[in-house]
């Protein structure tokens, strides 16, 4: 499994309010995740950005996660970052999806859980997270 890299618990992110989270990708990036939802299994959204792991290339996943259990996958066809890239990336949502904002490009994915609060925030992979922020 992935090493553990930030985590934040406790939180109480409501409908249209924003978690921001800055960064550097690793220079040798094979993939990174950010995640948000209940806790570690529960997930409103696994937001995973691929350089060059499990078989995709320059591919950003976007999944949730009920109870320990995926759900179906989404492949996103854009992919705006490199690797050795200083990013922003910000999460915000509504009872009827997630927005991933990102520099040039906005991701959407349903909230198929209907998660009502972020209360769990975790970011892993080959990503340096320098700040973060709720607003
Ligand atoms: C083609 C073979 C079968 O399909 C493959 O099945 C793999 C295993 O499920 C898929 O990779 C997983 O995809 C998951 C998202 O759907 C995750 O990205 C998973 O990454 C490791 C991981 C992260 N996490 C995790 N992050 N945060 C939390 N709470 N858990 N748990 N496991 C990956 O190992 C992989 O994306 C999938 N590939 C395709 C093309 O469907």
């Amino acid at each position: 499994h992935v090493s553990k890299g930030l985590v934040v618990t406790q939180l109480d992110v409501q409908p249209g309010e924003c978690v921001k989270v800055k960064g550097k990708i690793l220079s040798d990036a094979k993939g990174f995740s950010v995640n948000v939802g209940k806790d570690s299994s529960t997930l409103m959204l696994h937001f995973n950005p691929r350089f060059d792991c499990h078989g995709d290339v320059n591919t950003v996943v976007c999944n949730s996660k009920e109870d320990g259990t995926w759900g179906e996958e989404d492949r996103k066809a854009d992919f705006p970052f490199q690797q050795g890239d200083k990013v922003e990336i910000c999460i915000s949502f509504d009872a009827a999806e997630v927005k991933v904002k990102v520099p040039e490009v906005e991701f959407e994915f349903p909230n198929r859980l209907g998660m009502e609060k972020i209360q769990y925030l975790a970011v892993e992979g080959d990503f340096k997270v320098k700040a973060i922020k709720f607003s």
